[in-house]
């Protein structure tokens, strides 16, 4: 069944072979019935959890009624929670060419399964992370912000994948700025967020408590927040601890965290099964489950989809914002 859109598919990358990625790629085929998408990949791996696999030879051919698969060259079988050294290229180069196929609108935009990122070091001597620092160095280095998005909560960590100890070199005021600035963007392009609401914590205990607990805050967080606020609608520092719950949380459109487990720990105890993780700042659409490869639970068919299923809707969301925009402003 062809799709009744006009826009191009999404690209769905195959993610690492050996965890639950390609098992909530065939799942979410079988509960989305109206986004058109298809998966780069090894058809193979697909295989096994009750959805019809077609293999295609280009994007165009994708449709709704079974799971679309354009062959990537991943060699050998998918074994569930055991990386094959082999298959790491071709799990990066996968990213490579969906993110290709967004940029030149072959593509509506890319859905990134999870990727085991100690494998495709071990593996391929992967230089990056995560895909977020992966997208922005394919893009030119271009800035970018993780969020991560559920209907009840948005949170950006302004440093992401470092070790704690590095925090506090790397949240600079320029550092921070231009996390405040691609997530006020972010806010109004993509989720049609006229005037944004911007909550940012404090890096310490209590935020600082006045200085007595640690001085970011008081030497220059505040100072900065402050002199952006008329332009970008943040305010803050606040206790990090007291901005969570949910009377704090109708006061702001998204938090801006100090690092990452200070932002993916309230999401995910909020809505661990929806959460969907976005990369703002890129020129194209990137979305993906907020979770990982779970190895403890690959090959045993428990994955649950949820979170795969709201990241295909919001990057087709996105799109279908991002095109009315653009019609809108031609005529
Ligand atoms: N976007 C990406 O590529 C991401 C990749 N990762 C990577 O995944 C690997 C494993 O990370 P972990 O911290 O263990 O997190 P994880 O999300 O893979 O697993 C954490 C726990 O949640 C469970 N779980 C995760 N997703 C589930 C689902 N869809 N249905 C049911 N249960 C689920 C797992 O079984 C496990 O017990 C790491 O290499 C990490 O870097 C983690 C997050 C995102
Ligand atoms: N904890 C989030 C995460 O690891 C996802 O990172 P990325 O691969 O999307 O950069």
């Amino acid at each position: 069944m062809p799709s009744s859109s006009n826009r191009p598919p999404l690209v769905i990358t195959c993610g690492e072979p050996a965890g639950i990625g390609p098992e909530v790629v065939a799942k979410a085929r079988a509960l989305i019935g109206d986004v058109p998408f298809f998966a780069l990949g090894n058809p193979d791996h697909f295989a096994g959890h009750g959805v019809a696999i077609r293999v295609i030879d280009a994007p165009h051919q994708a449709t709704l009624d079974a799971l679309c698969v354009l062959p990537h060259d991943i060699p050998g079988p998918a074994v569930p929670g055991r990386p094959d050294p082999r298959q790491a290229a071709g799990v990066i180069s996968a990213i490579a060419r969906g993110v290709d196929y967004a940029r030149t609108g072959v593509a509506s935009g890319v859905v990134t399964a999870p990727i085991n990122k100690k494998a495709l070091k071990d593996g391929a001597n992967f230089p990056h992370p995560g895909h977020t620092e992966y997208l922005a160095a394919l893009a030119g280095d271009v800035d970018v912000v993780m969020m991560l998005a559920c209907s009840e909560l948005r949170v950006v960590p302004a440093t992401i994948h470092i070790a704690i100890d590095q925090v506090p070199a790397e949240l600079t005021p320029t550092a921070l700025e231009t996390v405040l600035r691609v997530t006020h963007a972010g806010l109004r392009r993509d989720f049609g967020i006229k005037v944004p609401r911007i909550a940012v914590a404090g890096l310490n205990p209590h935020a600082g408590e006045g200085g007595t607990m640690g001085r970011q805050e008081v030497d220059w967080i505040a100072a900065l927040v402050a002199k952006l606020a008329p332009e970008l609608g943040c305010f803050g520092p606040l206790p990090a601890d007291t901005m969570f719950h949910a009377a704090a949380r109708s006061n702001y459109d998204a938090a801006v965290c100090m690092y990452h487990d200070q932002a993916l720990i309230p999401i995910k105890t909020v809505d661990f099964a929806g959460g969907v993780n976005v990369t703002l700042g890129l020129p194209h659409i990137r979305t993906s489950p907020d979770h990982g490869t779970a190895f403890d639970i690959a090959g045993h068919g428990l994955a649950d989809p949820t979170s795969i299923v709201a990241a295909i809707h919001m990057a087709w969301d996105m799109a279908a914002r991002r095109s009315r925009v653009g019609a809108a402003a031609a005529t």
